[in-house]
């Protein structure tokens, strides 16, 4: 045989583990196309570094996608060419938004992984929390969970984990929601009224005891919308009663903080389980977006004082507006439990700012403009959801001026404590060893949300936001050590990573 007819096989070996080499290269994206920065290890100067110990002037360095070392500004000596300084600009850990919905697959023309993540990552959240609804189908099986995870593939900008739902067909079925948890959902959500999505119905009080029991087996949290829908002066959707159905009056009738309350009073008698040494100890529950000021967050107060597992957040909206100044028709401002009055804001402000309500999440819940019915402005008909997501951050600095926010307790709402509800033990705050997860921005600089303004919302005319001034400009988005966002520009390859619970 000729010598080249035995370097055959040889030959061919060379040629595929070439061409192995090759695709597995070219499926990973290399750090040029991830990060908006060339480097691998830097550092990031400021004058204000936001770390659990306080504020400090100093650099933060970063390797591999983490944080290594945090050096104050007098122990300084490196003087590395890989040196972003952004002088006074404050570096505050990147946001985790644990309530998000990015409706992909299945609504994507309403909120889809890129146009989402890239409206995260303009406005400093790094990590996104996705619901399990609006999305079609819901997430509720490992077989939906597996769809979300295929669609937010290689198509989002920051880091994404996400919620499974319980809902009746599975709250029995401990097998089905073990299954779903080992899957990597970090917990669970459900609605304890009608959610305005037809493959995600209700849960009792029946349901949320059996998925709490499961959930405590793996220390995850359960997640519910409480408003439990009472006969009220008005019913929903078209029996307005005669009312003016595009005065924002009439929709605030419907939804009445008693229905907050009630769904609260019926969750206490489940989560007085979740104490030390109860049955469902290591189980945890968290009141979604809660509107209600006063006997709502009462009675969250007294349960939390008698060792129940059990936190609450509130929602940019609710801490901006108030009933009084939504015009009639504008059903931009329509999501559930409604915005109530102003007295009602300044008491989420007081007990946020004392502590009683935990943290913050966006409740990011677009649709498209035809579906929020704009000219009609029928408040009782519109899709109930505020789109939001990209200012969570300036919006709740601007309205928390007057009541005195300062930039650690935006940390703690926006990051620490989000990132101990969804789990994430590297994230959340500015510390060594967890993932270089960022936002660079200027509290100072002062803005007109108007048309020139970049907004990465899918349909950003539904935005409630649109056309207020707010502080606090973004300047810059690190995940995991990737500049992502800079100045209105996003890294060319979406990069961020699916988080899924081990
Ligand atoms: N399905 C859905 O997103 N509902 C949300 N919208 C809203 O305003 N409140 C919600 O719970
Ligand atoms: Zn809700
Ligand atoms: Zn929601």
């Amino acid at each position: 045989m000729d010598l080249q007819w035995r370097l055959l096989p040889l030959l061919m070996l060379l040629a595929s583990i070439f061409i192995l080499f090759f695709i597995q290269d070219s499926s990973k994206p290399s750090r040029k196309d991830c990060s908006l920065l060339p480097y691998n290890h830097f550092w990031i100067k400021s004058k204000r570094i936001v770390t659990p110990q306080g504020i400090i002037s100093g650099a933060v360095e970063v390797n591999g996608g983490n944080i290594v070392s945090i050096v104050k500004e007098e122990d300084w000596k490196a003087k590395s060419k890989e040196l972003v300084d952004y002088g006074e600009a404050v570096v505050m850990p990147g946001l985790i938004d644990v309530h998000a919905h990015l409706d992909d697959p299945g609504r994507a023309e309403w909120e889809g992984f890129p146009s989402g993540t890239k409206a995260a990552a303009a406005g400093g959240i790094t990590t996104l929390i996705d619901m399990p609804l609006n999305s079609f189908p819901s997430t509720v099986s490992t077989e939906t969970l597996k769809l979300k995870i295929e669609a937010a593939e290689k198509k989002i900008y920051v880091d994404v984990g996400f919620w499974g739902g319980l809902v009746p067909e599975n709250a029995f079925n401990a097998t089905a929601l073990e299954a779903l948890l080992l899957a990597g959902v970090l917990g669970l959500k459900s609605f304890m009224c009608p959610s305005g999505i037809n493959d995600f119905p209700m849960t009792n009080t029946s349901h949320i005891k059996e998925g709490l029991a499961v959930l405590a087996k793996y220390r995850r949290p359960l997640l519910v919308h409480a408003e439990i829908q009472e006969k009220s002066e008005l019913l929903s959707e078209g029996e307005n009663g005669g009312d003016d159905p595009r005065s924002y009056a009439t929709y605030l009738k419907t939804r009445p903080p008693s229905w907050e309350e009630a769904a609260i009073r019926e969750l206490l008698t489940v989560t007085e389980d979740t104490r030390l040494g109860g049955p469902a100890e290591g189980a945890h529950l968290h009141v979604v977006h809660l509107s209600d000021a006063s006997s709502s967050l009462q009675l969250i107060k007294e349960a939390k004082s008698r060792g129940d597992s059990l936190t609450v957040e509130t929602c940019p909206h609710y801490l901006a507006f108030s009933a009084e100044e939504i015009q009639d028709g504008d059903t931009r401002f329509k999501c559930a439990p409604p915005i109530r009055d102003t007295s009602n804001k300044e008491k989420l402000w007081e007990a946020l700012m004392e502590g009683h309500i935990d943290l913050l999440s966006s409740d990011h819940s677009p649709t498209v403009p035809d579906l929020k019915l704009l000219s009609d402005g029928n408040f009782l008909r519109a899709w109930g959801g505020i789109s939001s997501l990209q200012f969570v951050l300036p919006v709740t600095w601007s309205y928390g001026q007057k009541y005195g926010v300062t930039l650690e307790q935006l940390t703690q709402l926006w990051s620490e404590r989000p990132a101990k509800l969804a789990g994430q033990d590297s994230k959340g705050a500015i510390a060594i060893g967890n993932h270089a997860d960022m936002v660079v921005w200027e509290p100072e600089a002062e803005f007109d949300l108007n048309a020139n303004y970049p907004v990465f919302i899918k349909n950003p005319s539904i935005s409630a936001y649109l056309g207020k001034r707010l502080s606090g400009k973004v300047l810059a988005t690190f995940v995991r050590g990737n500049l992502v966002f800079k100045e209105g520009n996003h890294a060319p390859t979406p990069c961020g990573a699916p988080i899924l619970a081990t």
